[in-house]
Formats: structure tokens, C-alpha cells, sequence
């Protein structure tokens, strides 16, 4: 019998369904029947994975369960409150950081936006997998990665979960050949060769698990030196490297810039970077090899130049806006398909060029696809 426990959090600062299956989490698998969202976690610091789920059947809080005995409804609660980051108010960073920042906020609605505190590991792969990528094939491939090399860790509903494979079962047992047979197309190289030199970095660092090693480097680590970091393994550039800073390392301040984000600053932000611009920057990373063949500077300038419009939870600031500049989202549910569905509580819009490929028409009759 699963205990719940709660968490008293209102809509309007965390709305489950624009939070787990909108482009930062992949791994959450909704039971439509019950509205419980179900995925595997590592609760608190255990080093085992166990199965939790969250639902939200109320206005004004959030319930948590795990089907881990071993593991208290308290642990539950403190895990999933670090989690969804529930010490941060983004009404409170709307009212007073982003509104008298930014006159263009007072148009915004937040709609339960929040950024997740996310494990480094699993967040690293699974934006690697997010390359020229939609939702929908994220979700394909991360859960493809925990069925085929991760660990069984429980059933929901006739529904098995997994551990997210680490680093050494990946290269252990995955091949390039048998990635691009379940969908990873090359990514696939990308996948081991990071795996690879995880192993080789833990080594030498003396580090007890991925997580912990890519925690060591986050927190000894200024923004520019994490970045080199996380862009020395392969498939990792700017953006990738921005969104596991902010999604899996409590970069708060991290703007990633992608198509989207590009053209939210530039249409609405008048944001056109300079040659001057470019060159003060060419200049500041002549220190940094990796950043200075991976990054591209117009891009970076807009990063730099929206980091200073929003203050130091800018990445948050992203947040919103990358979410009503997408429009919708795609997600998996425990039957095991993924199906494409719009936003809670707001209007779609219509798509232009979107690398996400997460625009639909609301007229469009969304598919079905199978999670294998
Ligand atoms: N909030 C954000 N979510 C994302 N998903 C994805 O693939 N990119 C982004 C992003 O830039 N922001």
C-alpha cells in the first residue's frame, strides 16, 4: 500500500504537467488514469534508484509516494522538495527581480514554470540525446537507455522502471551499432565516447559515482571553467553544456540559447550582437581552447546580454519563455507510448523553425508512438 505525503505548493509555482514533460525531464511517465506522474530517482543521497511518484489533485499542494521501503515518506519529501527546487519562489523572482527588470514580464504568465534540480549524470546524456532533437524522441531514447543498460527497480501498474545506466554499464555493454539501432542515430558515438572519459575522470578523481564526479567539477568550478568542462566530452557544445549546468547543477543564472531563445532575443529584446561584441569575448576565452572552438559568439553574446537583463536566476527567466515560445510538449505514459499534447492553461501558437519540433497545430490530431 503507497503512503503519500505532501508538499504545500500552489499551481501557480509548480504545475506538474508543464514541469516533468516539457523538454528539462524526460524520464516521468504519466498514468493517465490517475494523473501520477511515475519515474525512478535516487532519493537523497542512496545510492540505489527507487521508484517515486508525485500527483497534483489539488490547487494548493503536491503529493509524493515511493514504493521503497526502505526509504521514509520524510526522505520522500526532502528529496523531492531539493528536487523541484521548492526553496525558490518564482512569484517572488516575477514580482521582484524579473518585473522591474523587464517591463516585457507584465505580459508573461509563469504558468508553474520551475527549474528542476535534476541528477547531473542522467541530465548530461540526456542532453546529448537532445541534439537536433524533438521531445518525443528524447523521451524514446532515455527510456531506451534505462530498459536495454540500466537496472529493473520496480512495477507500476504492469509498467516496469529503471535506473538510469551509469557511465561504465553503458560502456560496458552498450555498442555504437546496437544505439543506432534503438533510435540514437550519431549520438549513438557520442553516448560511449562520453561514457568513456567519465570513467577515465572518476579514476582519477577518486569519485564514487558519475554524479559525484560531475558535482566535484560543478562546485569547484567558476561558470567559464565549467562549461570548458562539460564541453570536452563529445556531443556536448554551448547550449547542451548550459542546460545540464542549469537543469542538473543549480546553475540558476544559466541562459541556454538555442533557435528559440535566439529568436525571443532578437524579436522582442532587440538583442544583435556586434563585431564589438563578438571580439571582447573572442578576447576573454583566449584562455579557454575548448570554448573557443565550440562556442559560437553571436550566440554567446545574446546568453551574456539576457543573464544581465534577468539577474541571477536568469536561467529561470529562460524557463518561461523557452515554454510559451514552444507552445507544447510531448510525454510518455505508463502504457509506454508518447504522445504529443499542448501546454496546461495556455494558448498554442503557430510553428515556425523549430529544432525541437514541439509546435503543433491544435487542429492536428496528435500521434501515438511506441516506447520500445
Ligand atoms: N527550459 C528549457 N528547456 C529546454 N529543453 C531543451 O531541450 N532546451 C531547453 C532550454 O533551453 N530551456
Amino acid at each position: 500500500m503507497l503512503k503519500w505525503g505532501r508538499l504545500n505548493v500552489s499551481r501557480a509555482e509548480l504545475e506538474l504537467a508543464n514541469v516533468l514533460q516539457a523538454g528539462q525531464a524526460f524520464r516521468w511517465m504519466v498514468d493517465e488514469a490517475t494523473g501520477e506522474y511515475v519515474t525512478t530517482m535516487k532519493i537523497l543521497d542512496k545510492e540505489q534508484y527507487s521508484v517515486v511518484l508525485v500527483r497534483q489533485h489539488d490547487d494548493n499542494f503536491i503529493e509524493c509516494a515511493t514504493y521503497d521501503s526502505e526509504c521514509s515518506l520524510d526522505d520522500v519529501l526532502n528529496h523531492m522538495t531539493k528536487y523541484f527546487r521548492l526553496e525558490v519562489s518564482v512569484q517572488e523572482l516575477y514580482q521582484k527581480e524579473w518585473l522591474p527588470k523587464d517591463s516585457r514580464f507584465k505580459d508573461i504568465e509563469t504558468h508553474g514554470i520551475r527549474v528542476l534540480r535534476q541528477e547531473p549524470w542522467e541530465t548530461l546524456v540526456s542532453f546529448i540525446c537532445s541534439t537536433n532533437n524533438n521531445i518525443s524522441r528524447i523521451t524514446k531514447m532515455c527510456h531506451a537507455l534505462c530498459s536495454n543498460y540500466g537496472d529493473k527497480i520496480g512495477t507500476h501498474n504492469s509498467t516496469d522502471f529503471y535506473s538510469f545506466p551509469t557511465s561504465n554499464s553503458i560502456y560496458d555493454n552498450a555498442t555504437e551499432e546496437q544505439l543506432r539501432k534503438l533510435g540514437f542515430g550519431y549520438r549513438a558515438k557520442y553516448i560511449i565516447e562520453t561514457a568513456k572519459k567519465i570513467i577515465d575522470d572518476k579514476s582519477e578523481h577518486v569519485a564514487a559515482s558519475d554524479s559525484e564526479y560531475l558535482s566535484n567539477i560543478a562546485s569547484s568550478s567558476d561558470y567559464f571553467t565549467l562549461r570548458e568542462h562539460l564541453m570536452s566530452y563529445t556531443g556536448i557544445g554551448p547550449k547542451v553544456a548550459d542546460c545540464i549546468a542549469l537543469m542538473g547543477m543549480g546553475r540558476d543564472e544559466v541562459v541556454p540559447v538555442d533557435v528559440h531563445v535566439e529568436r525571443i532575443a532578437r524579436r522582442d529584446y532587440k538583442i544583435n550582437p556586434t563585431n564589438k561584441d563578438v571580439t571582447a569575448l573572442r578576447e576573454e576565452y583566449k584562455d579557454l581552447p575548448v570554448t573557443r572552438k565550440k562556442v559560437n559568439f553571436q550566440l554567446d553574446v545574446i546568453r551574456m546580454k539576457l543573464n544581465e537583463q534577468w539577474g541571477p536566476y536568469a536561467g529561470w527567466a529562460q524557463g518561461v519563455l523557452f515554454f510559451r515560445e514552444v507552445g507544447g510538449t510531448s510525454g510518455a505514459n505508463t502504457k509506454g507510448e508518447i504522445t504529443k499534447r499542448k501546454h496546461e492553461h495556455i494558448k498554442l501558437k503557430t510553428p515556425e523553425d523549430n529544432d525541437l519540433g514541439i509546435i503543433h497545430s491544435p487542429r492536428r490530431k496528435a500521434p501515438k508512438i511506441k516506447v520500445e
